[in-house]
């Protein structure tokens, strides 16, 4: 179903959706012990290019669980594959997608009743099947091998999938035994040779042959190789842009692979988005991105108990109750677990997955005066025999009224990579939405895009990343609300505030009975 917005504040050009819209906002000053509240609003005028692009998806590694997954269920459901499985047949599907399975509430009917619309029917997105893919991996093993090794999906669909996935082969890569775990060797056998300049050439040839190829418009690199060490940040090494130029011309030995990529893509006007927890995003990648004013995002896909814990503590908190100790387990047995079995590497998810609860803890002093924190663990185990099944255990012990105590315990097992893919798809469709949003003030001529770093995409991520000085939004729900109230605006629409005053104020229920009965009049002739 169709969205046409009937409003004097939007108009519809073949080109555009131009709206005009009152962004309200409330300013708080403290004052001695009082709080100075402002409501605000700033009028904005938005435009949406409707042109959806021929977008191109580049994974750095794409042979990897994740990679192989996202590029099986690209395929399986472009060509709607279906297979039998012990219970049913199965047909492929996007569940986990909040673009693509998760609806949006648009408003109220005449009756009275939500009107929900398919979350990818409330602006122009790219279809999941126009798609064009391609990628890197330090191991040479082409996708249909990539499937077979990583254990995720039914072999009955990977059988119908291998004609198509075996032409895929990975392009050679940049590899750095520094930065991953040495766990790694025995799988590496498909690297660029040559200085990091050298390497950066290949890629930036890699970019442009697959974007003329494929008659690209647009091409969104997405990293989802294994996690790196985190970066030392070095001043005049990896501190400004051009001091990562020079860093680069001089092979330095801390300038890591992903950040390798990052660099590469932004000089080729790529969209960068980082799956992994690793710290790719240095500041002079930072400083490069803001200066050509290109998309990152990032990091570390939000897939399952992180998620989970972004909810739980946002409710637990919000209900006034005290979460004072979580200790977050898991085991898995995929690639993944084996380099993060690594310490260095397990550091590096251990940080992404620790910051989770900061906004959400920060928000209520009643609960947590001083600075006070929950005791917060986070244990991760390698054991192969489960693959990429990852069993993850979480024990939430909060304070309640009185003294008392309340333990909240979850089991949650759930193929990783199923999770972790639709989040690969959500990330392109979203970024890729973003670059064709607009903003200018009214009084202004021209027209301004998001700012380079993409925080709209936090949802998404574990440590969200996040334009200096703006506040990191980990909660859930606030941040997909956030995603929802944008897109909304883009149609001149007022944010979702769930007020619902129409069922709740007599005088505005009577408008709603009136507009009830006039639109059964206009039914009934
Ligand atoms: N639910 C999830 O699966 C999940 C959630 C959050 C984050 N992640 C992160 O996503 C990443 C991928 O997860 P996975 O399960 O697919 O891991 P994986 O080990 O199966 O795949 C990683 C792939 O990257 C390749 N690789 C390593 N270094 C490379 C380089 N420099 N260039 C190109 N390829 C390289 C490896 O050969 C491998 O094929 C990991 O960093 C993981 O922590 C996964
Ligand atoms: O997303 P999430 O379930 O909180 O975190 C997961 C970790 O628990 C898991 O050990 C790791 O292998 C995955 O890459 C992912 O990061």
């Amino acid at each position: 179903m169709a969205v046409f917005v009937n409003s004097e504040n939007v108009k519809y050009t073949d080109s555009y959706i131009e709206t005009q819209y009152n962004y309200c906002t409330t300013k708080v000053h403290a004052k001695g012990n009082q709080f100075m509240v402002s409501p605000q609003v700033d009028t904005l005028n938005i435009r949406t290019h409707r042109k959806i692009p021929k977008v191109g998806v580049m994974l750095v590694g794409w042979g990897g669980n994740n990679g192989s997954t996202f590029t099986a269920a690209l395929l399986a459901n472009k060509l709607q594959l279906s297979w039998s499985t012990k219970q049913r047949m199965q047909q492929a599907n996007w569940y986990g997608s909040i673009t693509q399975s998760s609806t949006i509430r648009l408003g109220t009917s005449p009756e009275g009743e939500d009107v929900y619309i398919p979350f990818n029917s409330i602006l122009p997105m790219v279809h999941p099947d126009d798609l064009a893919i391609d990628g890197w991996d330090i191991s040479s093993a082409n996708l249909a091998k990539a499937c077979e090794r990583a254990q995720v999906l039914d072999p009955l669909l990977q059988e119908q999938l291998k004609p198509f996935l075996e032409k895929l082969i990975p392009k050679p890569s940049i590899y750095d035994p520094d930065f991953i775990a040495a766990n790694q060797a025995d799988r590496v056998n498909n690297v660029i040779k040559g200085t990091k300049r050298d390497q950066v050439q290949q890629i930036c040839k890699d970019i442009e042959n697959f974007k003329k190829n494929s008659a690209l418009d647009h091409i969104i690199i997405v990293w989802t190789a294994n996690t790196e060490r985190f970066s030392t940040i070095i001043g005049n090494v990896n501190d400004s842009a051009d001091n990562i130029e020079k860093a680069v011309n001089n092979n330095y030995s801390e300038i890591s692979p992903s950040t390798l990529f990052a660099y590469a893509s932004i000089l080729m006007n790529c969209t960068y988005l980082n799956g992994s927890p690793q710290n790719t995003f240095v500041p002079g990648i930072i400083d490069l991105a803001e200066k050509k004013n290109v998309f990152v995002g990032g990091d570390d896909f939000k897939s399952g108990q992180t998620k989970i814990k972004s909810v739980l503590v946002d409710f637990l908190v919000g209900a006034g109750v005290k979460p004072v100790s979580i200790v977050s387990y898991n085991h898995l047995g995929n690639n993944d677990g084996k380099n993060l079995s690594a310490p260095s590497q397990f550091r590096s998810k251990e940080i992404s997955k620790s910051n989770v609860m900061d906004d959400i803890v920060n928000s209520n002093k009643i609960l947590y005066p001083e600075n006070q924190k929950p005791d917060h663990c986070v244990v991760i185990k390698y054991v192969p025999y489960v693959g990429d099944s990852k069993r993850a255990m979480d024990e939430y012990v909060s304070e309640i009224m009185m003294g008392g105590h309340n333990t909240l315990i979850l089991h949650n097992t759930c193929e990783d990579s199923l999770l972790a893919a639709p989040i690969i798809l959500d990330l392109v469709i979203l970024a890729e939405l973003c670059s064709r949003i607009e903003f200018k003030n009214p009084q202004e001529e021209n027209y301004s895009s998001f700012h380079p770093i993409l925080s709209i995409l936090s949802y998404l991520c574990k440590a969200p990343l996040v334009p200096s000085g703006t506040p990191v939004v980990n909660a859930l729900f606030r941040q997909r609300s956030s995603i929802e109230n944008i897109l909304r605006a883009c149609l001149g629409l007022p944010p979702e505030s769930n007020m619902l005053l129409e069922h709740k104020i007599t005088f505005l229920m009577s408008h709603l009975s009136l507009e009830r009965k006039n639109t059964t009049n206009c039914m009934a002739k």
